[in-house]
């Protein structure tokens, strides 16, 4: 039993861990922070436009300050961008006070939800295939280290995933009691 105050949603682009997320706060009472959207509401851009104005360090570098922030809170489950595990001060922080959960998804999965995505500036441009392939190699082993629990989201509809997730976490999470 890991005894974090909080769960963590961790893989790549179309995994689900927006989709799931919600759905699973919703199943366990929890709040729900995606942070991707709440990076959106704290600067009143979209994460395509932080691309465009201030590049991927600018990105990250608000990335990193939002999952500082949102990591001192408790009850919630949070769903992170794809990237946010390369930052090791992110994984700190969500491995500190997250029990981290690796939502897996096949290339193949990720082409099919993403065909028609234009919110994901690091797929905007170049062979959709290819660069999913690359960031998988390059992000899937720290998303496995980091991770506590590793779970197949492949082929699953969004509330099957969120239920079969909640099953699994009930032997494995346990929220510790408020102070
Ligand atoms: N289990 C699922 N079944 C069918 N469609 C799904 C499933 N999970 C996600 N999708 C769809 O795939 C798209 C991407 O999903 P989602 O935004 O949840 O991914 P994500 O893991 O949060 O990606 P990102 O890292 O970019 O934030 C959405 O259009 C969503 O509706
Ligand atoms: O995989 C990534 O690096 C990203 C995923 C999205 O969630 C966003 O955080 C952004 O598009 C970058
Ligand atoms: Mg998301």
């Amino acid at each position: 039993m890991n005894p974090a105050p909080n769960l963590v949603l961790v893989g790549p682009m179309g995994a689900g861990k927006t989709s799931i997320g919600k759905k699973l706060a919703e199943r366990l009472g929890l709040a729900f922070v995606d942070c991707d959207h709440a990076l959106e509401m704290r600067t009143g851009a979209t994460v395509p436009t932080i691309f465009e104005l201030e590049g991927e360090p600018g990105f990250r570098a608000r990335e990193a300050a939002l999952i500082a922030d949102v990591m001192q809170g408790r009850d919630q489950v949070v769903a992170t961008g794809g990237g946010a595990v390369l930052d090791p001060a992110n994984r700190q922080a969500l491995a500190g006070r997250g029990f981290v959960v690796y939502l897996q998804v096949s290339v193949a999965q990720q082409l099919e939800r993403l065909a028609r995505d234009r919110s994901r500036p690091l797929l905007a441009s170049g062979d959709k295939r290819e660069k999913l392939e690359a960031l998988a190699a390059q992000r899937g082993p720290v998303y496995a280290a980091l991770a506590d629990l590793c779970f197949h989201a492949d082929g699953l509809a969004v509330a099957t995933a969120a239920e079969r997730l909640q099953a699994q976490l009930a032997s494995q999470w346990q929220r510790p009691e408020a102070a």
